[in-house]
Order: C-alpha cells, then structure tokens, then sequence
C-alpha cells in the first residue's frame, strides 16, 4: 500500500492535484456534483467495514421492530435480490484472460480506488470490466472523478499509463444516449490515434447505445457528410476536418459540452491550433475543456489562461520515462544513423523488448523482419521522400 489517501478526492481536501486543485468549475453539473458529493460524503466518513456493519445492524433493529413472521421474509427477499442483482451482472461478464504484462510503480502505485466508487453507469462498468480493466490506474483516479464535475482539466501523465480511458470513461458516462446529438469532441493529431481512441470507446461503451464516429483529413468528406446524417453522439478527428464539417452546418456542436485534447502539446502546434481555435466558436459558452499529454511546452499556458476556466491541473509527471526502463541516446551524424541502430540491436539481449523512438516524415514506412540467424527483429525504415533517405 502507498501512503496516498483513497477517498474522499481531491476538492474535497486530501487529494492530490496541483494548480487550480479543487476549484469547482462554474458549469458544473450541479444535481450530478450534490449527488457525487453526498455518496463521496458517506463514504469517506464512514470506512466500508463499518458501514457494512452499520448496514447490518439497521438491517436487523428494522427486523426486531416487524412484528410478523411475513414482514421478516419480505425484508429478507429484498435484501437478498438486492445483493443477488448487484452480483449477477458481475458473474455474467466476459471477462479476458489477464494482462500479464510487466507493470512499473507508474500504473500500480494507487490509491486503491475502484471503478465502482465513481458511480458510473452499470453498462459502462460491464464495458470497463469486460476489456480486463479490474481497477483504475493513477492517471484514471485522479481525473475520472474531477471531470465527472464538470471541471475543466489539463492532466498530465506518462505515456501508456491509461490516459486514453482518463477521458473516455467520464466521457461516456456524461453522454445522454437518448438525446441524439454531438455531446463530445475527442480531438487527436492523427487519423492513426483517432482510430485508437474511438476503438476504446466502442470497447469501453459496448453495452451503451452510444453512437462514436471517426473523422479525419485524408479520408472522402462526403462519406462523412452522410454519416452525419446518422445519430452521433462522441466525435473523434483531427481539427482541420471537424472544422470544415463545422463551417459547412453539417457537424452541428452547439450542444457539444465536451472537448477533449489527447496529445495536447501537439494539438497546439502551429499547425493545429488555428482550428481549435475557431472550433471551439462553435460550441456553447458552458463548454468543459479536457487537455492530456506527457509534456506540456510553454503554449499550453497561454491557451490554459485563455480557454479554461478554473482548470484542476494534475500532473503525475516527476521526470518522463517510465520507472524500471533504462534511457539512452546515440549522438550520430545521419549516415550512420542504420549503422548504430544495427549494432545497438545485436548487442541488447534478444530476450528484451527494444522501444525505439524515432520522428518519421510522412512519407516513411516502417516494417519489421526477424533475422532468423540471430532471432533478433529488425526494423527498417523506408523514405520515398529521396531528400530524406
Ligand atoms: N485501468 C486499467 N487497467 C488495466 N489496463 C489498463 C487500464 N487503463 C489502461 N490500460 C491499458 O494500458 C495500456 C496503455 O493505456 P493507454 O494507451 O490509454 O495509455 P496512454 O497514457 O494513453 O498512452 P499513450 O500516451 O502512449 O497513448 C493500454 O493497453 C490500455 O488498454
């Protein structure tokens, strides 16, 4: 056990969270926020043996006082299909085998809290537990319930610590499935990742009627056009696509009260961020911005200061890599660059994994070979771009 307390969360004093750390966000949802605050309430005041205990007792003083033998069993009944229900649906799920791979003190050092203690819905739950989620990971702990109030975040966290269902869990949870309108923009840098992401939304949100489409540059506009046409409820793409959708009246986001920024340093580069920028017109003033990255450069601040109001900041980042992977870099002159890369590969034992992080231009591909002599894979690195090569 680490020492981070489990409950109650951060804005209600003894949480974690920097910055604007438990400011309420103006638009919150208020009924939602009054019914989350008393349930954390009970909870955090009463420990969960002792409220059992006290459960039981009520239970039973209510039982001393019925005075028939029929009132006894009816009391009984209910409160036996009461756990029998609370139980079935977990008995029921498909469950996949568990994940067995290695995990850093980055995801395992949490405050023990469980998907359930956010109150999410039961469909939702099946989802998260059927894609092998047994509990949340620190990232998900801190954000799942802040963004449940309706506050703004800029959240930051290591890669592959479970950002993605950070914002796609309360995302879905907020969505009202019956009111078929855009209610959540996901907004990525890449087709790739908006692939990725609205993957996990269907996944996690496989026992919601929640209708996810993706929309990217790069793909036909008219097929989008008409998919729009459809009931859409969650909407992942890139900026430049969603905006001219937007301009053309056809992505209608004026009651799209989330927007969520995945890779959020990338998103405001030059290249992005004149389009969210006029994106973000098109929503309603009671908007409730999520950013998340691992790094957040400088142009962060001012579009913070500029678009969020009273953002929770989270910042589970003390240095970028990983705990237990080992970092190095090769200063090498371009023409040696497959050279080092070879010998780097044959001398690393065969039996460990090898990430390798590289900036590709658009036109590189890259595939991977196993030289069956050593047993090694090999990556290799193909450029049509000549210039490049
Ligand atoms: N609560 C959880 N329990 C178990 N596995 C989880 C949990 N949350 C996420 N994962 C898994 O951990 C892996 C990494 O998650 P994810 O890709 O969301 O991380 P990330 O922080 O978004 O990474 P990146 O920044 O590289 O996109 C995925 O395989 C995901 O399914």
């Amino acid at each position: 056990m680490n020492s981070r307390s489990r409950y109650p969360p951060p804005w209600m004093g003894g949480g974690r969270g920097g910055g604007g750390g438990g400011s309420m966000h103006p638009n919150a949802n208020t009924s939602f926020q009054h019914r989350n605050q008393q349930q954390y309430m009970q909870r955090s005041s009463v420990p969960h043996q002792q409220q059992f205990q006290n459960q039981q007792t009520q239970q039973w003083m209510r039982r001393n006082q019925l005075s028939s033998d029929s009132a006894i069993d009816e009391v009984e009944k209910t409160v036996q299909s009461e756990n029998g229900s609370s139980q079935d649906w977990k008995a029921r799920l498909k469950i996949p085998p568990l994940d067995a791979r290695y995990r850093t003190e980055d995801v395992t050092a949490t405050k023990g809290n469980d998907f359930e203690d956010y109150f999410l819905k039961r469909e939702l739950l099946m989802g998260i537990y059927e894609k092998g989620f047994e509990r949340p990971s620190p990232i998900q702990e801190e954000s799942i319930p802040i963004v449940l109030t309706g506050s703004d975040i800029l959240a930051r966290a290591k890669n592959g610590t479970g950002k993605t269902a950070a914002f796609c869990i309360p995302a879905l949870e907020k969505i009202d499935q019956d009111n078929n309108v855009i209610q959540v923009i996901i907004l990525v840098p890449t087709r790739e990742l908006a692939l990725q992401t609205s993957q996990v939304c269907k996944e996690l949100g496989k026992h919601l009627k929640i209708q996810v489409m993706v929309s990217t540059g790069g793909t036909s506009l008219k097929d989008d056009i008409m998919r729009l046409y459809q009931p859409v409820h969650l909407l992942v793409g890139t900026p430049g696509r969603i905006l001219d959708l937007a301009r053309k009246g056809v992505c209608v986001l004026k009651d799209c009260s989330m927007l969520v920024m995945d890779e959020a340093d990338k998103m405001l580069s030059p290249e992005f961020l004149p389009s969210i920028e006029q994106l973000i017109r098109f929503l309603p003033a009671s908007r409730q911005i999520l950013m998340f990255s691992a790094t957040f450069p400088v142009t962060v601040k001012a579009f913070k200061d500029r678009y969020l109001q009273k953002p929770y900041v989270i910042n589970l980042m003390d240095e970028l890599t990983l705990k237990g992977i080992t970092q190095f870099y090769a200063f090498v002159e371009e023409r040696q660059k497959l050279h080092c890369l070879n010998t780097l590969f044959s001398k690393v034992a065969s039996n460990k994994p090898v990430y390798n992080f590289l900036q590709l231009c658009k036109s590189c591909r890259t595939s991977c070979q196993e030289d069956h002599g050593t047993g090694l894979f090999m990556l290799l690195y193909t450029c049509e771009d000549a210039s490049r090569s």
